[in-house]
């Protein structure tokens, strides 16, 4: 807990303002209307208080039989008038917080979406889905409170004050003497809700990383046992959460308690007052009835006003959060007088690019050229900085120094989106969505004719496993695309590749997750893909790069050695090393099943369905595992 009262309630205003100016006053007509409604609902109860005058006097004490059919009609309309208004205001008050938290939730989705990846290393997706999701809806919950408070109730109060102060206002004053003790502790409450409120919406994030983390690694929390030690990380958060909670709650609570205490406090003092008046003629008991009525229907919206403090606060610790990660500026953005993206096929090209993650250098001015047109593969050690080279041409990170061209042009000098569209990426990842087959490969695009549709279906090889869908081109893939195979995923990956039609294709580990015959179908879909593209491809199986132009041998960080498959051996460097090492072991390795199945494509026999091919144990393992990780 910091800062002063004031400064937290100025900084509050300041929040709930530009919430109102960004997500509620474009719904100002509904607010005014919904505000008339509420303004009705909130009068009526005044109204029912005047009415316990003459219902008291004229009908039950005076015996006027003529007026108490005009009293229940009057009773009867005003329960009426409320209900109708209560109900309208209602929906109209839903669906002004629902469209704001509807927008709030697609403006940082959209910001989210813009964050680069040290963003993302720094919020984790638990926190972030805590954030759009949970967040939000607090914000809505808050908003809904004040606004009902603004507009109901504290119009409800003053009319009941009105009608309490016709009939008696020294009463009146007897009755709310209490309320100036209200302020002091009021404020120190506020503070510890709005602390309260903010530890529980961290606790809350934390919770959901911790379940994101589980859910993704279930294989691994199975296979080492973790399930107890999860457990105990869950519980140990569950608790703190649960103790912030009721920390919070209690504190805001706090308040319409201590409005109920006080106005215990006022009655006392009226009926103490005002009882002798009555029972000495001074007052009538109609009146009497209408006071009370006044005052008693006023504790209800009295204690909800109480509440709004507290309510204000949670809002405010809301917004803050979402508003920090609405206002944080992505680093990597679009020039501000972009040239335009080069036409046909371009080459790429790296000079003298250095790069670091803080102290850890990950490419020392590198210097690399992929031709136009051609198959360039990157080949070297894990951490040598390959899929760095990746991230540096779409963008994902910007080098240091040195400079990154696309076809001549610096990729920093286009707009991220051209610069993006240039380029189709395929790797281990297929990144399958929870929808059908039909939309993972169309993604939104309405441009593609169902010949177009076919053609890539046909040379993706996708095709080939279509007959055993259910429903086709419309089944469910399921989430992350478990219900496919990782050679089916890849052949989707290939199909989007297709049809998105850039010149310059990023393989990544493209195959590494497939058994040897899946293997050789995605690669001659890949050999197809890549034609007429400028290829980069990382392979750790050498096997699968041999044919390419040209080869880059890379060692953290540095290009070591270039050239084609014989030469690289013949030079006996690093190349040769990491082939003969491939090739060394007993019996038949991975390289040889794919040398082998090159080979039969070459002759022509390839291409099958690899999914009706049989599968030893450890590929079977492997599928399993790629279904639980989604790759
Ligand atoms: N976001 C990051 N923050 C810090 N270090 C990073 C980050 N991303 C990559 N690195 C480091 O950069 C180095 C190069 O990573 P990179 O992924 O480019 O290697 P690679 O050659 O593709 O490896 P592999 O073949 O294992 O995929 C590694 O040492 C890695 O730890």
């Amino acid at each position: 807990m910091s800062g002063s009262a004031a400064e937290i309630t100025e900084n509050s205003r300041a929040l709930v303002t530009w919430h109102w100016r960004r997500y509620l006053r474009r719904h100002i007509g509904l607010i005014a209307a919904a505000f008339v409604l509420m303004a009705l609902e909130g009068s009526m109860q005044g109204a029912m208080a005047l009415m316990m005058q003459p219902m008291f006097d004229e009908v039950f004490l005076a015996g006027d039989r003529n007026l108490l059919i005009w009293v229940g009609l009057g009773v009867f309309a005003i329960f009426t008038l409320r209900a109708l208004s209560g109900m309208g205001q209602k929906i109209l008050l839903m669906r002004i917080s629902q469209r704001a938290n509807a927008d709030m939730r697609l403006d940082l989705l959209d910001r989210m979406m813009r964050q680069d990846g040290s963003f993302h290393q720094l919020h984790p997706p638990g926190l972030l889905i805590q954030r759009v999701q949970s967040d939000v809806a607090t914000i809505n919950l808050a908003v809904l409170g004040i606004l009902n408070g603004v507009g109901r109730d504290l119009l409800s109060v003053i009319m009941l004050m009105a009608v309490a102060v016709s009939v008696d206002w020294i009463w009146t004053l007897v009755a709310l003497v209490g309320a100036p003790l209200l302020v002091a502790p009021s404020q120190i409450v506020q503070r510890f809700v709005r602390a309260r409120a903010r530890e529980a919406r961290d606790l809350g994030a934390r919770l959901s990383t911790r379940l994101d983390e589980v859910f993704h690694g279930i294989i691994p929390v199975k296979l080492n046992r973790l399930e107890h030690y999860q457990n105990d990380r869950y519980r140990a958060l569950s608790d703190e959460l649960v103790r912030a909670e009721v920390r919070a709650t209690a504190g805001a609570a706090s308040i319409p308690g201590l409005v109920d205490i006080m106005a215990g406090l006022g009655f006392i003092g009226v009926l103490w007052f005002g009882g002798g008046e009555i029972i000495s003629g001074e007052k009538t008991v109609g009146e009497f009835m209408s006071f009370f009525t006044a005052i008693g229907f006023a504790f209800e919206p009295l204690r909800r006003l109480g509440a709004l403090a507290g309510q204000w606060q949670v809002c405010a610790s809301g917004i803050e959060r979402v508003k920090a990660l609405l206002d944080a500026e992505p680093k990597l953005v679009s020039p501000p007088k972009p040239v335009a993206p080069p036409k046909g096929v371009p080459g790429v090209a790296l000079s003298d690019v250095t790069l670091a993650y803080g102290d850890t250098v990950v490419l020392n001015r590198t210097t690399l050229v992929a031709e136009p047109g051609q198959t360039t593969a990157l080949v070297g050690p894990s951490g040598a900085g390959k899929s760095t080279i990746f991230n540096l041409l779409t963008r994902l990170i910007d080098p240091q120094s040195g400079r990154v061209e696309i076809g001549g042009v610096a990729a920093s000098r286009m707009r991220l989106e051209d610069l993006r569209d240039l380029f189709s990426v395929v790797s281990q990842d297929a990144a399958l969505f929870d929808e059908t087959l039909r939309e993972n490969i169309l993604l939104g695009r309405t441009d593609v004719s169902e010949t177009k549709l076919r053609d890539a279906l046909k040379a993706a090889h996708v095709t080939d496993f279509l007959p055993k869908l259910e429903h086709g081109l419309d089944t469910p893939v399921g989430p992350r695309g478990s219900a496919l195979s990782g050679g089916q995923r890849q052949r989707v990956a290939i199909a989007r590749a297709l049809l998105r039609d850039t010149p310059i294709l990023l393989l990544d580990e493209a195959t590494s997750a497939l058994d040897a015959e899946s293997e050789a179908v995605v690669q001659e879909a890949l050999d197809r893909l890549s034609k007429g593209r400028t290829t980069l491809v990382i392979a750790h199986r050498l096997s699968t790069v041999r044919n390419a132009d040209k080869i880059v041998v890379m060692d953290r960080g540095k290009v070591v050695d270039e050239g084609r498959h014989e030469e690289l051996l013949a030079r006996g460097g690093l190349y040769a090393r990491l082939y003969s090492l491939q090739f060394k072991t007993e019996g038949p390795t991975a390289d040889s099943v794919a040398l082998a199945a090159q080979e039969t494509r070459r002759r022509g026999n390839g291409a099958g369905d690899a999914d009706s091919a049989p599968r030893d144990g450890t590929n079977l393992l492997s599928r399993i595992f790629g279904r639980w990780f989604g790759q």
